[in-house]
Order: C-alpha cells, then sequence, then structure tokens
C-alpha cells in the first residue's frame, strides 16, 4: 500500500489541479484511459479543429449569395486528421510523461481503479493507493442504445469518429450537441449525412425557437428524419445498413438507409457506477456523484472531510468551462480548508458549435414562462424580445437570413433571464449577456451604458436589449 497526500482520479480537469503547493508533497494521479481526458484527446479540442475547416467549406454557398463565386474542391480529410491528431496526442504523450516521470513528488497509475473506502482505492493489477485528500475527476462516456449490430466497427461514438477515414455515406443517430455538430462536420466537408432524430427536434433542450429554427436549417442543409434505429446490419460493400422506424405518430416511415459509418450521439452518463462508490459510501443522485457547493463529496448527505469532486462525474452541465471553474474552486479548497469557497453555477453559457452556430445561457422560454407563473408575476412583466441578425446593418452586410437573438427579461427590473442566439458567431456574440447575467447589470444599463462598436454584428445585442422594453435606467 502507498500513501500520498493527494489521490487525483482522473487526469482530465483533475490534471490542472497540481499546482506548486504539492511540489514538497507526495501525488497520485490515476488515469485508466487517455491522458488528458476527454476535451482534450476526444472532445471539446479535436471536434473544433474539425469544425472550422467545415466552416470554411460552408463559405461557398454563402459567398455564393453575395456575388462571389468560389468553388470547393474537396476537403483533405486525411491531411486535417493527421494536423489535429499530431498536435493533440504530442500534447497528450508530454502530458502523461510529464507527470510520470519528470515530477519526482507525482505517480501516475495508468490504470483504472475503484475505492474501497473514502481516501483508499485499489487499481486494477491490485495496486494498493491510500491518500489524505482525494478528488475525483473521473468524467462521463457515451451511451448506446441497446439495438443489434451496435458493436459493429463500422458504429462510433466520439471517441472513434475522429480518427476513421472520410466516410462518404454517414448516419448519425441523435439531435443534441454531438450530433449537430459531426453532421454539419461530415456534410460541409463533403458527405452523404442523414440525421436520426427520435423526436423530430434537433437541440430540443434549447429554447424552443431555437430547436425550430436550426431544425429547419439543417433540415436543408442533410436529410433529418424524424426516426430512431432498430438494427444495424453489415453490408457486401463494407457499410452498414442501418433499419429505422418511426417513433410515434407523425414520424417518418419505417425504412433502412446504407452508411459507410454510423455515428451514435445519444447523450453521455457519469462514469461514478464504474468507481465502485458503495464501499466508499459515496452518495450518487440521478445518476451522478453528489457534491455541495463546495465540492465536497456527501456521505448520507453530509461532506467528507477531505473528498472532492468535479467536472462531469458529479455535476450535469457536461462542459469544459464548468469542470474547469470546479478544479479552480477544488485547489483552493484543498489548500485553505479554513476558507472554504462555493462554485458559482449561476450563469452558465453553453455553445453548440454547428452550422448555425447556437448560443445560450440561463432560462427558456417555458422554463422563464413557469418561473412567471411560479411567482405570480403580472401578464406583461416577462418581456421577450427576438432581433434578426438581418435587423442590423451588418446583417445586411451579410445578408444574413437565418441569425437572431432572443433575449428574456423581468420588464419591472431589467434583471436578464436567459439569452438564445443562433447565428454567425454566437458563441461569441453571447459573452456581454454572460457578464450582465453574473453582474446583475439591467438590459437597459447594459444596452446603454458601455459604448457598442458600430456597425458591429454586436449591435444586435445592444437592439435586442432595447427592443426588451425593461426599465429604463437612466442611462442615456
Ligand atoms: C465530442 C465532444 C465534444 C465536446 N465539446 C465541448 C465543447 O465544445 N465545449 C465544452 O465546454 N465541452 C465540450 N465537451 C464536454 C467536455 O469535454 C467535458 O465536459 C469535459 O471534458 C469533462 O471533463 P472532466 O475532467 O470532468 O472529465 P474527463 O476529461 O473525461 O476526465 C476523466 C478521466 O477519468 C478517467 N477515469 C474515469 N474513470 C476512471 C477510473 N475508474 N479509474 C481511472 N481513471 C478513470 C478517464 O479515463 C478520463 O481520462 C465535449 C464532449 C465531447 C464528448
Ligand atoms: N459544444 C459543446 O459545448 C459540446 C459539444 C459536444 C458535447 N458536449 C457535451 O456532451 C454532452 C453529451 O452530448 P450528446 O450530444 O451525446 O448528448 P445530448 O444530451 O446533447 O443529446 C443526446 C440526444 O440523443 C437522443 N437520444 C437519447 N437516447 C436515444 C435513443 N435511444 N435513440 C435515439 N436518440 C436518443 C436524445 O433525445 C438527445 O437528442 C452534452 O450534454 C454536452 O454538454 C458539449
Amino acid at each position: 500500500m502507498t500513501h500520498y497526500d493527494l489521490l487525483i482520479l482522473g487526469s482530465g480537469s483533475g490534471n490542472s489541479l497540481i499546482t506548486p503547493y504539492w511540489d514538497d508533497k507526495k501525488v497520485a494521479i490515476v488515469d485508466g484511459g487517455i491522458f488528458g481526458g476527454t476535451c482534450l484527446n476526444v472532445g471539446c479540442i479535436p471536434t473544433k479543429m474539425f469544425v472550422y475547416p467545415a466552416q470554411l467549406a460552408d463559405s461557398v454557398d454563402e459567398a455564393a449569395r453575395l456575388g462571389v463565386d468560389l468553388e470547393f474542391k474537396g476537403a483533405r480529410w486525411g491531411e486535417i486528421r493527421e494536423r489535429i491528431f499530431g498536435r493533440i496526442d504530442f500534447i497528450s504523450d508530454a502530458g502523461r510523461k510529464y507527470r510520470d516521470s519528470e515530477l519526482e513528488n507525482v505517480d501516475l497509475y495508468a490504470e483504472f481503479a475503484t475505492f474501497t473506502s473514502p481516501k483508499s482505492m485499489v487499481t486494477a493489477s491490485g495496486k494498493e493507493i491510500t491518500a489524505d485528500k482525494v478528488v475525483i475527476a473521473a468524467g462521463s462516456r457515451a451511451v448506446l442504445p441497446d439495438i443489434p449490430g451496435i458493436d459493429l466497427p463500422q458504429v462510433h461514438t466520439s471517441d472513434t469518429i475522429m480518427r476513421v477515414d472520410f466516410p462518404q455515406r454517414v448516419v448519425v443517430v441523435g439531435s443534441g450537441f454531438i450530433a449537430a455538430e459531426f453532421a454539419n462536420i461530415f456534410h460541409s466537408l463533403g458527405a452523404k449525412v442523414t440525421q436520426l432524430s427520435r423526436s423530430g427536434e434537433l437541440l430540443r433542450t434549447h429554447d424552443p425557437l431555437v430547436s425550430e429554427r436550426f431544425t429547419a436549417e439543417a433540415s436543408k442543409r442533410w436529410n433529418v428524419l424524424h426516426a430512431t434505429p432498430t438494427a444495424v446490419e453489415s453490408a457486401t460493400d463494407g457499410g452498414v445498413v442501418v433499419r429505422y422506424e418511426n417513433p410515434d405518430q407523425g414520424g417518418t416511415e419505417a425504412g433502412e438507409i446504407a452508411a459507410d459509418v454510423v455515428l451514435v450521439a445519444t447523450g453521455r452518463v457519469s462514469n461514478v457506477d464504474r468507481l465502485d462508490p458503495q464501499p466508499a459510501g459515496f452518495d450518487v443522485a440521478d445518476g451522478i456523484l453528489s457534491v455541495d457547493e463546495f465540492q465536497r463529496v456527501l456521505s448520507n448527505g453530509q461532506p467528507l472531510d477531505g473528498v472532492f469532486a468535479l467536472g462531469d462525474v458529479s455535476n450535469t452541465y457536461q462542459l469544459k468551462h464548468v469542470a474547469n471553474r470546479e478544479a479552480r474552486v477544488v485547489i483552493h479548497n484543498l489548500e485553505h480548508p479554513e476558507d472554504l469557497r462555493a462554485t458559482d453555477h449561476r450563469a452558465v453559457p453553453s455553445a453548440v458549435f454547428t452550422h448555425p452556430q447556437v448560443a445560450s445561457v440561463g432560462l427558456t422560454e417555458p422554463q422563464a414562462r413557469e418561473l412567471a407563473e411560479r411567482e405570480g408575476w403580472a401578464e406583461d412583466e416577462l418581456a421577450i424580445a427576438v432581433q434578426e441578425y438581418g435587423s442590423t446593418a451588418y446583417g445586411w452586410a451579410m445578408e444574413d437570413q437565418t441569425g437572431f437573438v432572443k433575449l428574456l427579461a423581468r420588464k419591472s427590473t431589467g434583471e436578464i433571464l436567459g439569452a438564445h442566439l443562433m447565428g454567425h458567431e454566437a458563441s461569441n456574440l453571447i459573452q456581454p449577456l454572460v457578464q450582465a447575467m453574473q453582474f446583475g447589470t439591467d438590459a437597459h444599463t447594459l444596452a446603454r451604458a458601455p459604448y457598442w462598436i458600430h456597425p458591429a454584428l454586436m449591435e444586435v445585442v445592444e437592439n435586442a436589449l432595447l427592443s426588451l422594453g425593461t426599465k429604463d435606467s437612466g442611462t442615456l
């Protein structure tokens, strides 16, 4: 048995916890997967490195509308893939070597491990590790529907799809973040894409206007079927046949579609079940490890001293910037047990890097209506504004016909409740709204106090804020 000052389970966001504070202390980092975790190896970073070339390919259609004739001659997928993974694999490998052999005070266990008590683990090869402090950053994994043929080699999750040779025919199963991003990448780079959506509505957890308009836009670009897969079968040409049926009345009729590869993007679950949480007495609720606001793991509803968790294993956001924020809180709380700080989850934004881009923060319209009803607000207290990109000068320059900013606010106070953007650079345009929600800036003050550069596309946010008609804060 080897004892450490700190044991970290998971080398994704967990890797950032080893600050200079631990230089003269013993640290164990345990990871049975690829060093560096999901975001670096199979998540945010490589996907966005494919999204950008896809965006360049998309510009051909946009340019044509504006009288500029470009030609898409094709994408050198193999080259793109080698460039992306040449960079990423190098970073992952260098990180692993640094932890494994260059730091004297850190031991890397490249194995899966399970808990035997809150502060002790056993690795797959039987090594026992104990520690004074423990951080669980074990992430999440893709879930697959239980249908015949799901284990065929042509069926992928986001973990493996980016390493394939370019497929001419792709079936994407699911309607969430991952499905939207990959359907767009493969379509834009020249593949024939069919997306199977169980509900027929893409990005369904977003505001209904986003879901409705994104579904319409995506359906113009690739084949979106209101259907769910029932089986995948090998085909004689080396590909597969995906059988599908309509999940409810009004859906696509049953049928089959041939594909080279299938990407299954039907959600991710916390890895907590694979840690053996019972012997450790960890609380698990709704499939995630329970933590308090200081990221301390709970046992029978009480925080365990010196045991923390962060990221996808213990939150339902499943976003890297949330895992990073929680990691900063854990870094502080590990080093200052007498001055614990809480994680602030008030205004967590997200973006879907597809085409058109989507970005959101705060309440959707149904959630805001529910709040208004619960709190007995007057009829017109909920202010809603929808501002089209095309209503601004830069939108004219772009001849934009799809982009919009939708805002929800409380009329009498100007409190911004939610923001939902779809269109060019939505992931950047949303940032001032995130700031305002975080700092409690009301809609009128945000529109009037700072200068907004004219005629930047950001004016669409300024105009949406003014369109809300919330209380006049007096700022001219
Ligand atoms: C395709 C894709 C695209 C994404 N894009 C974005 C994006 O654009 N923006 C965004 O904010 N988020 C994005 N995400 C989500 C983001 O990647 C995750 O929220 C984030 O990486 C979670 O970090 P983590 O530290 O909690 O877990 P991870 O980075 O997954 O780290 C967990 C580590 O724990 C290890 N582990 C698990 N169990 C054990 C065990 N029992 N023993 C030993 N080791 C174990 C795993 O091998 C893994 O390396 C994306 C995710 C995917 C899949
Ligand atoms: N840009 C980003 O920030 C980004 C990008 C990718 C992933 N992520 C994170 O990763 C998480 C997982 O992404 P995801 O797209 O897998 O999950 P998701 O929860 O966004 O979407 C899952 C989709 O699969 C559908 N589905 C579930 N079971 C099904 C079944 N049996 N048959 C057919 N459809 C089914 C659901 O209806 C839903 O549309 C996201 O929640 C997100 O937080 C973030």
